[in-house]
């Protein structure tokens, strides 16, 4: 039975090295990005992000976030180009966000929290699927969109609308027809290194793409992320924020960037 990990002190990422020693790992998520000190690389390709809206499945408090599903039997929603060689399909995506608007993001820049970030989940299809993909060194790649609180953003407003029926751990319901191209910025600017999944297991699988520019989201907005619940229904209601981890040692690595 897998281990129930949470964000609280007692289950949170400062304890999840003990039933998941790779926490320690010398490719561990998220880190802070110091744009002076990452490397332009001009042989960075452009980032393809070919999403098919009719893939979207459903959407689902999974206890630790939420979550929107895609179909990916076929390669109808695509990452490709930018740092990664062949063909990564759409698995799903999901957000981070704190308590309070002054924090929630797992990646930070110059040490900066943003109040949420979004995650775009995608396996390598070398793989034969996600779970075969899911600890392999190359078998993730994760786009991070931050939000950044401004005017409301009616783009979130479908997200927001569906969080009634799944305010509890467990809910779940269908979600058709959705364009995440919609929660993207009009840059692809983006940094980009070789991490993990920010969440246990922790699988240093991931190659993050983290981009430039951010989305923006009201306070407002963020408030309802924060009706979302960690608990099951029937449960003592517990609010479902700051799902993050915090930024972990870089070790070495380099973080390139396809912008100057
Ligand atoms: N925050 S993040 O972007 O790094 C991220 C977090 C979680 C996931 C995710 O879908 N799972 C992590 C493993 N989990 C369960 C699992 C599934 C198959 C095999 C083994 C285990 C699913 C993907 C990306
Ligand atoms: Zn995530």
């Amino acid at each position: 039975m897998s281990h129930s990990w949470g964000y609280d002190a007692s289950d949170g990422p400062a304890t999840w090295a003990d039933h998941f020693p790779i926490a320690n790992g010398p490719r561990q998520s998220p880190v802070n990005i110091i744009p002076s000190q990452a490397q332009f690389d001009s042989s960075l390709k452009p980032l393809k992000l070919q999403y098919d809206p009719s893939t979207s499945k459903d959407i689902l408090n999974n206890g630790h976030t939420f979550q929107v599903s895609f179909l990916d039997e076929n390669n109808s929603a695509i990452l490709s180009g930018g740092p990664v060689t062949g063909t990564y399909r759409l698995k799903q995506f999901h957000f981070h966000w704190g308590e309070s608007d002054d924090k929630g993001s797992e990646h930070t820049v110059n040490g900066v929290k943003f109040p949420c970030e979004l995650h775009l989940v995608h396996w390598n299809t070398k793989y034969a699927n996600f779970g075969e993909a899911v600890n392999k060194p190359d078998g993730l790649a994760v786009v991070g969109v931050f939000l950044k609180i401004g005017s409301a953003n009616p783009r979130l407003q479908k997200l927001l609308d569906s969080f009634d029926s799944i305010k509890a751990k467990g809910q779940q319901t269908t979600f058709l027809n959705f364009d995440p191209k919609n929660l993207l910025p009009a840059s692809l600017n983006f940094w980009t290194y070789e991490g993990s999944l920010t969440t246990p297991p922790l699988y240093e699988s991931v190659t993050w793409i983290v981009l430039k520019d951010p989305i923006s989201v009201s306070s407002a907005q963020m408030a309802k992320f924060r009706s979302l619940l960690f608990s099951s229904a029937g449960e003592q209601p517990r609010c479902m924020c700051n799902n993050y981890r915090p930024p972990q040692p870089i070790k070495g690595r380099k973080v390139r960037s396809n912008f100057k």
